[in-house]
């Protein structure tokens, strides 16, 4: 890929951040209650959050729903303004010079489409040359690769309301990269799409980051996005950052059980045995969380009932994230 961007100088640990917050924080006020004793309450969406993002990185911004990442998304595209904290994008304050920042930054929202939804896609991306004031020479070319690698030529000539949420995801990214910014904010870019979507999506973002060094900011629940990724996972749990670091530093910060996976010859009620704790039934296969050596978890599970196959999981980066939402992080957090 061939980039339009201004020059960035040295990447690595030395170069300036992409996104630095200190201390960033953002409160709402909810007035709550019947008429005439209505209460004004605080809420915290974000509180306190210091990140360093360097060029070049992707990060995965992950939390539970309610937890702050769309306020903080909202606060580094200069949507909201934080209540308190310091907080630079490119070097640019987001609230304050949002314009400027426009042209630096490119924003995706998975639910939400940037496209104009009567127009064709190729005259909704032909309208951000426009908008980012791109050189005509520059958008054509850029448009020619992002075209090709995003394979959007069947349907650059069809209204936007008639694509497909994968189609459309491609087009979004599209008119978010064609002023070749430093940062490419997603929020859940692959809400909703098919394995193959998401597969092209991830690809397509891979080779971005790596061709161009474009750095990735997302949030996503789907933790296949943070395994093919994300090196790097930020995580927030009621607005304060609970984890930052590498994933295998992210397995290994949260005691996670082992599981086996059960298949009996019939289905049965959940089996109770010291040591297994059942947490899933469908059918005749049942999910046992071990808290014990699995081989005399499965001598008591074989002596009790028939059982057809047995399959030991190790924790995998969904079970760790959900313990870790469930409050037991361990003090290797940040
Ligand atoms: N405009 C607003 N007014 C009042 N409260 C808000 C507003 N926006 C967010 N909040 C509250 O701030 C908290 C954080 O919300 P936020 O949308 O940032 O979380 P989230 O992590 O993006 O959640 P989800 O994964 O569900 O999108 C929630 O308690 C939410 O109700």
């Amino acid at each position: 890929m061939t980039s339009v961007r201004e020059s960035t100088g040295p990447a690595g640990p030395d170069a300036e951040p992409v996104v630095e917050a200190v201390g960033l924080g953002r409160d709402f006020v909810l007035t709550e209650g019947p008429f005439l004793r209505r209460r004004r309450r605080t809420v915290s969406a974000v509180d306190g959050v210091t990140l360093t993002v360097r060029p070049g990185e992707i990060v995965g911004y992950l939390g539970p729903n309610g937890a702050g990442k769309s306020s903080t998304m909202k606060m580094l595209t200069g949507i909201l303004a934080p209540t308190r904290g310091h907080l630079r994008v490119t070097g640019l304050e987001p609230s304050r010079q949002r314009t400027r920042l426009a042209g630096r930054i490119g924003v995706v929202f998975g639910q939400r489409t940037t496209l104009w939804w009567d127009l064709p896609l190729r005259d909704s991306l032909a309208l951000t040359r426009h908008m980012y004031r791109i050189p005509a020479a520059d958008h054509a070319r850029r448009l020619a690769e992002l075209t090709e690698l995003l394979e959007l030529g069947p349907f650059l000539a069809t209204p936007v309301r008639q694509l497909s949420l994968g189609q459309r995801m491609r087009g979004d990214l599209t008119a978010a990269l064609l002023h070749a910014p430093r940062l490419l904010v997603l929020d859940e870019p692959t809400i909703g799409l098919d394995v193959v979507s998401k597969s092209t999506i991830r690809e397509f973002l891979l080779r971005l980051n790596t061709e161009e060094g474009t750095t990735i900011l997302l949030t996503t629940h789907d933790l296949g996005d943070v395994e093919r990724l994300c090196e790097r996972v930020v995580v927030i749990d009621r607005g304060s950052l609970a984890y930052d670091g590498g994933l295998d530093g992210l397995r290994a910060s949260v005691p996670t059980p082992r599981v086996l996976v059960v298949d009996l010859a019939a289905p049965a009620p959940p089996i109770g045995v010291e040591g297994g704790r059942c947490v899933r039934v469908d059918g005749p296969r049942q999910w046992l969380e071990l808290s014990e050596n699995p081989a005399a978890v499965i001598s008591r599970v074989a002596q009790r009932h028939e059982v057809v196959d047995l399959t030991l999981r190790e924790p995998d980066i969904e079970g760790v994230v959900a313990a870790l939402y469930r409050g037991t992080v361990a003090s290797g957090g940040v």
